[in-house]
Order: C-alpha cells, then structure tokens, then sequence
C-alpha cells in the first residue's frame, strides 16, 4: 500500500494546532499527536498541564490566602477549608472539556485535515512513523512544522526509580492534598507550585542550587522574592540533593550544603528543574534537522529548520519557553508556509514574561546584571508600592518597581516588577519599550489615572536621573 502524502504534516498540538485557518481548507493536512500529561490530552502543555491550569490554582490560592492580606487591613478573616478535590476537579472539567472538544473537531472536522494519534518519529528526511493504536503507520509530505514541545526534566538522582514522585504533569491531578511536599527546583514552576501549595495549607520545602530562588531574574528580585519566600516556606538554597528514598508514605531527599549532609521529607516530592525539548522523541536526527547542544531543534530567523521545507517553533526550538513566544513564531510559521516568496521574521527583541507566585513578577529587557556584563550605559530607579498612593491602601511593604534607562535619552532598557499585579501593570512598559517610546514622552505624554496602581510606573520613570535634554 503507498504511504499516505501530504502537503502539510503538523507534529504537535499545542501552538502548532493553531496554525491551520480558512487560507489552509484546500490544503491536505495531518496533525500527529500523542497526548501530554498522566490523561493523554489534546491540546498541548500550556492548556492540558502548563499556563492556563496552573493559572486557575494560583487565582484559587490566591484566595485562599486573603486572611493573611486582610489582617494587615484591620480585617480578621479565615480559612476554614480548603475543597481540594472540587478545586481539581471545577478546573480540569473546564479543561478536559475544551481539550476533548479539540480533538473531536480535529478527528471528526474538516475534511483535509487527518489526526494521527500516537508518538511519531522521524524515519526519514520527510517520512515520518506514527505508533497509533492500530499500529504504525509512515505518512510522508511537502512540508512539515515541528512543534512537538518539551517535558519535564527528570533528575539523574540515585533512588529516583523507586520513588513516587510527581511533575507539573501530574502534582495538580493528586486525589488528596499532601501534608508535606519538597519542591526540588527553583525556577518559575517550583515558584508558582509553592504558592499555590502552601496557600492550600500543605508544608512546602523548596531547595534550590543557588543562594537565591528565581535567579535568572534581575538579582534585586530575585533578592526580595528569596527572603520573602524564606519567610514563608522551608527554604533550602545552596543544596545538592544526593540521593532519594521512598519509606512508606514519606518520601526522604538526602541534601549536601554548607552546614554538610541533612534529609528533608515529606509526603510528596515534586520534581521542578526545567524541560527537556522533544528532539529525541521525534527523532529529529533521523529527519535530518540539525540539534543544538542543549537539545533544541536548530531554527533561523524565519523558523526554518536545516531541511528545506520543514519549520520548527515553541519550546522545541525556541530559547522562551513560554505560551506567548510559541504563538509569535506559530504566527511567523503560518505566515511563511501561505507566502514562501515573502518570509518573515520572528522578533524577539522584547519577549516579556511573569511568574504567579506570591508576590507576582513580570519583567522585559534587560537585567542591572546583563547590562552591567554588556558595558550598557544605563541608570536604575527603584520605586516602592509603599511610595504611591495605591500601595497605601493595600499596606503594601515589599512591592516594587525597577526600571533601567539610557541616561543619554530616557530609551527603557529594562523593567522588573516584584508585587500585585505586576504581570498586569508590566504590559505599558512592554508596549513602550516594542514602540520606541522614551522615559520622559512616556512620563508627561499621557494622563495616568490618579490613584491607581499604573502611578508606580510614572513615578519610576519621573525618578530616573536621565541627562538634561
Ligand atoms: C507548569 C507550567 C506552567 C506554565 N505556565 C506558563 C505561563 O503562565 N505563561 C507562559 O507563557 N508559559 C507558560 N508555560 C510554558 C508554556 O506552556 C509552553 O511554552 C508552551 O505550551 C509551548 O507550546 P508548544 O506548542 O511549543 O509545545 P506543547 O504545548 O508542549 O505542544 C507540543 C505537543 O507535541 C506533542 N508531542 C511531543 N512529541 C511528540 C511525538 N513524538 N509525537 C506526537 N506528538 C508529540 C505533545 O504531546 C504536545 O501536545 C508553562 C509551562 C509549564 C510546564
Ligand atoms: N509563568 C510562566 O510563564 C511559566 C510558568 C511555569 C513554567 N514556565 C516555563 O517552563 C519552563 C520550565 O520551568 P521550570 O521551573 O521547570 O524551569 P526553570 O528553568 O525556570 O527552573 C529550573 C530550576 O531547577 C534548577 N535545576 C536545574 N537542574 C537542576 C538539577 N539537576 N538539580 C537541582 N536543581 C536543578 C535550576 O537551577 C532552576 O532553579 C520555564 O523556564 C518557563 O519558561 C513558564
């Protein structure tokens, strides 16, 4: 029997789903996917196991930890119970809903478009192997996008194979809250599941590498977001886990640190320290694409791979592994496959992103540490929350703003946000810097409405030393 062609084979259902609209209906099309997370779903990380159910626990636990803002207010509220099983289930009812409705309208739907469901490997330059249910099958076509994201990384700790730990694939499916849970891994995952944990009333242990937790953020940040985080978790920073062990229930993590050996334990152990990209999976080296050391299928500016015809985008080829980010490129992607004479590029000069842990960070640009490293001329401006008028009423202690500028013409090279909203009160920022607007034009161009919180930016920009123009 001939294998079957395509014009079009998509390997991946995240932001690669995405890709297909009315301009690709005389287009014969496959998409291959097999399933993320413990549930096999359609859909892709951010929908199924990444932003969008994280996102609705951290608004659950931000809730949840309303008696602790309110007694700052003169307010006595409490936290009588925490419903964990209605929590999972109001928010992955939602999700498996939209994720099953995904894959009907992809199985059932157009009629130029094939779903292939099962883990596809490269065979070929061009030739692909799907292990479906019903067996293999090798589909071959013109053109090809790789959007096959990434996974959780798995630690090469000795012990780890009898240990029954979880991932962000499968901690926020878990039938009863834990007592105790060790997060292994400091970074955005292990910073928003501590919140989220803890504001559920489990006992959290983070243990971190390094001397501060969210170290890639700009280190008066992740400064500030370390020892608030001290203050409410078990923090363990400079560790080295050793080897792990499962006792039962309990779970025991064997740590070297500077005070020598100790074991931290708990009823779960969630295993948090980044993503893995999926290039051995599909076998990309036998598709013919060229992979970086660290993983990544190898794209150009236009998200070209090293084989003509085939594309790459998100977290498997992308150095942002973020939703934002793979959707860009998805866009860039399609744009390319309808115009080949016309290629674009992906821009990723400004690429912002934000953590949803208690406090909230967002940033873009530049870090004080990187545009020292780069002999960038630049000034900074730290502005409290507790200095304008909003961060008075929320009695707001911790919270800031800082910017950096080139002295020379107010252009924004950087801005970091430790506090409320900040995700929220990042964005003119990000729209200033993309659209060229300088410190002073963005300061006294425009009404700030007086007194909300978006005055934290005008102060920090009326702050900035910048020369006299
Ligand atoms: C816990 C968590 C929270 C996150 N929160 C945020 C957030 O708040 N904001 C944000 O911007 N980003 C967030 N991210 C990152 C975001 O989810 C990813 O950047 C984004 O989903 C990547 O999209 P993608 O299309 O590249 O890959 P994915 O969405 O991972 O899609 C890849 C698809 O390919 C399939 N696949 C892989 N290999 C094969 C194969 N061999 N055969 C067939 N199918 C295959 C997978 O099953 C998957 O469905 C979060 C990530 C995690 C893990
Ligand atoms: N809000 C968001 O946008 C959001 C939320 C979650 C995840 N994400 C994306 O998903 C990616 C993965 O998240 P993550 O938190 O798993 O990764 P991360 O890269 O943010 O953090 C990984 C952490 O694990 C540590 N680590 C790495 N290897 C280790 C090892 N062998 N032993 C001990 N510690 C180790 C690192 O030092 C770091 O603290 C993020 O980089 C981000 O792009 C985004």
């Amino acid at each position: 029997m001939d294998m079957p062609h395509f014009d079009l084979i998509i390997i991946g259902s995240g932001s690669g789903n995405s890709i297909l609209d009315e301009r690709f209906d005389d287009w014969n099309v496959a998409i291959v996917e097999k399933g993320v997370g413990s549930t096999g779903n359609y859909g892709g990380t951010c929908l199924n196991v990444g932003c969008i159910p994280t996102k609705m626990f951290v608004h659950t636990a931000d809730t949840a930890s309303s008696p602790g803002v309110g007694a700052k207010l003169g307010v006595d509220l409490e936290l009588r119970d925490v419903r964990w099983r209605e929590i999972r289930d109001r928010i992955f009812g939602r999700i498996d809903a939209i994720s099953d409705g995904g894959r009907r309208y992809r199985a059932e739907g157009g009629s130029n478009v094939t779903l292939f469901q099962g883990e596809a490997r490269f065979t070929g330059v061009k030739e692909l192997t799907v292990a479906t249910a019903d067996g293999p099958e090798t589909i071959t076509a013109d053109r090809f996008v790789v959007a096959a994201g990434g996974r959780p990384t798995l630690p090469e700790l000795p012990g780890i194979e009898r240990v029954d730990f979880q991932t962000s694939d499968s901690v926020m499916r878990l039938d009863e809250l834990p007592r105790r849970m060790i997060i292994l891994g400091s970074g955005f995952v292990g910073a928003e599941f501590a919140h989220v944990f803890s504001a559920l009333g489990v006992e959290v242990t983070v243990v971190a590498r390094s001397g501060a937790l969210l170290r890639a953020e700009d280190e008066d940040v992740a400064q500030r977001f370390t020892e608030l985080a001290q203050a409410r978790w078990d923090v363990r920073l400079n560790r080295k886990q050793t080897s792990v062990e499962q006792d039962g229930d309990v779970v025991r993590l064997h740590l070297d640190g500077p005070d020598g050996p100790e074991v931290v334990e708990a009823e779960q152990l969630l295993v948090a320290i980044g993503r893995t990209p999926n290039s051995d999976l599909i076998d990309a080296a036998a598709g013919g694409l060229k992979v970086r050391e660290d993983g990544k299928v190898q794209v150009d500016a236009e998200q070209r791979t090293s084989v003509d015809g085939v594309w790459a985008l998100g977290d498997i080829s992308s150095d942002h592994e973020l939703k934002h980010v793979a959707n860009h490129e998805m866009r860039v992607v399609q744009h390319n496959l309808l115009h080949p004479d016309e290629l674009i590029d992906s821009d990723h000069t400004y690429v912002p992103h934000a953590v949803f842990s208690s406090p909230q960070i967002a940033a873009v640009g530049l870090t004080e540490q990187e545009a020292r490293e780069r002999g960038v001329d630049y000034v900074t401006k730290i502005q409290a929350y507790g200095d304008i008028a909003y961060g008075w009423a929320m009695e707001d202690s911790t919270g800031f703003l800082k910017l950096l500028a080139d002295p020379s013409d107010g252009t924004i090279l950087g801005a970091h946000i430790i506090g409320p909203q900040a995700p929220t009160l990042l964005q003119p920022l990000i729209q200033a810097m993309q659209f060229g607007l300088d410190a002073r034009t963005m300061a006294r161009g425009q009404y700030w409405i007086h007194p909300a919180m978006p005055e934290l930016i005008e102060n920090a920009l009326l702050g900035l030393e910048l020369q006299p123009e």
